[in-house]
């Protein structure tokens, strides 16, 4: 009894603080959400909720779940929606798909049929594993922080108003009140690591302290207060760094970043990356470097992001932006043939026109970027290594790796703007032109 005015009593809390209207019920047809459709039953008339269920079609018994479900609504005179998944995606996490058609199905049916809340059944045991999952895979504050209560979903919100009750509570009442459930199988094997902690590490936590669960809604509960009280003052520092932010990439001073302690910019930059819309996932060690970067006074360092992007410093600002893709390969070109590298259409012809001079027509003309080793040829007869002379023309190494590189007989003849051998040959020998043009369509 105490558990029941418990759990009902919350549940109308919730409903009323959220100014839960029209409430849309997420049913797997599994216990924790058979139990919320039980308890939403004696709360609201069924004319202010329906139920609805997806059909992953995963398992071979999930179209009889979704009829369990579709017959305990129509016994009890509940609205209900379904739909059944059929095009599965190949090569992505099955789970996460499945997951995003969930919750695409549950908007479409909240913006048709305008239900103004959507309840989930996710409960205390849910919220801590989550969050040891997230500790184990990252320890990442803004990954950690675990499922709130409540949360924007469109338009509309999602409330899930048993975070505070135990698995083993929900299992309870669905025992008083003798309430049937489907079983997931799928929920006994320790493949997942949610299973594992489920089924072998929580239960010896517990046994060290039998409080534990509500230790982790608590935490969760002061971690989000935290993170929202930082982002706060992250929104006033962001005014100071007057940003500049297109699709391709974002740039801003770096001064007002400067005031925080070497802690305080971890945390900055780690919701700088999760908030963007340029769709860029950093890591621990790449936020230590980018802090290294800012603290150091080297202008034009720089830290690879993922997927090609970088983070560079020049004096005072930043700027994260994506690296043009370098085809490292090497490509023989013929006299007249076009060719592409890079994105760029290029031509070699042999004419009087030409800009390079050289004093014997190539047998062998090759493509390619930069290579470690790579040498130029001077007029005093010596040679001069090409990272050398990046150095010199101030080229940012995030950029060396892009730089075209010609060769003629493997001798290097040119390189994109910062070098030419034909200013280093020797007057007076016999010479010819060569063009190498880009070729505008
Ligand atoms: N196929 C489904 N159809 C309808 N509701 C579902 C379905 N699967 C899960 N739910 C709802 O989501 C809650 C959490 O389910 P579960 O723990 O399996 O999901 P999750 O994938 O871990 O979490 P999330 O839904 O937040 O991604 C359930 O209690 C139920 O309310």
């Amino acid at each position: 009894m105490e558990l029941d005015n418990k759990l009902l009593g919350t549940l109308r809390q919730k409903l009323d603080n959220y100014q839960a209207k029209k409430v849309l019920v997420a049913v797997s047809g599994g216990v924790d959400s058979m139990v919320l459709l039980h308890l939403i039953g004696r709360v609201l008339d069924p004319s202010n909720f329906a139920v609805v269920d997806v059909d992953h079609n995963l398992r071979p018994e999930s179209a009889s779940e979704v009829k369990f479900v579709k017959n305990y609504c129509a016994e009890n005179g509940y609205q209900f929606f379904t739909t059944k998944w059929r095009k599965k995606p190949k090569n992505v996490g099955m789970e996460a798909a499945a997951r995003s058609f969930r919750y695409a199905f549950f908007k479409k049916i909240m913006i048709k049929n305008n239900f103004d809340t959507l309840l989930t059944a996710h409960h205390n045991n849910d919220l801590a594993e989550n969050i040891l999952m997230k500790m184990i895979r990252s320890g990442n504050a803004y990954e950690v922080v675990s499922l709130k209560e409540q949360r924007p979903f469109g338009k509309n919100q999602i409330v899930r108003p048993l975070l505070n009750f135990s698995k083993r509570q929900l299992a309870e009442y669905a025992d008083i009140h003798d309430i049937k459930h489907v079983q997931d199988e799928t929920n006994f094997d320790n493949i997942t690591m949610r299973n594992r902690l489920r089924n072998n590490i929580f239960p010896e936590l517990q046994k060290e302290n039998g409080q534990l669960l509500s230790h982790f809604f608590f935490f969760n509960q002061q971690l989000n207060a935290l993170i929202d009280l930082a982002k706060e003052q992250f929104k006033a520092i962001e005014r100071a760094m007057n940003l500049e932010e297109t699709l391709q990439q974002i740039s801003g001073q770096i001064k007002p970043i400067l005031q925080l302690n070497k802690d305080q910019q971890t945390l900055f930059w780690g919701h700088f990356f999760t908030k963007r819309h340029l769709d860029i996932s950093i890591s621990n060690r790449q936020i230590d470097q980018i802090i290294e970067v800012l603290i150091g006074d080297q202008s034009n360092a720089s830290v690879d992001l993922e997927d090609s992007w970088c983070f560079i410093r020049t004096y005072d600002q930043f700027v994260v932006k994506r690296a043009t893709l370098a085809n490292l390969e090497a490509i023989d070109v013929k006299i007249n043939q076009v060719v592409t590298f890079n994105g760029k259409k290029l031509k070699i012809t042999n004419d009087d026109s030409g800009n390079l001079i050289v004093d014997k027509i190539p047998q062998n003309i090759t493509l390619r970027t930069r290579r470690d080793g790579d040498k130029l040829l001077l007029s005093n007869g010596k040679h001069q290594k090409l990272s050398k002379r990046f150095i010199n023309e101030k080229i940012p190494e995030y950029e060396r790796k892009n730089y075209l590189v010609l060769l003629f007989d493997n001798q290097i003849v040119w390189v994109e703007k910062i070098y030419n051998m034909s200013d280093y040959l020797k007057k007076g020998n016999k010479h010819y032109k060569i063009n190498f043009v880009e070729v505008k369509e």
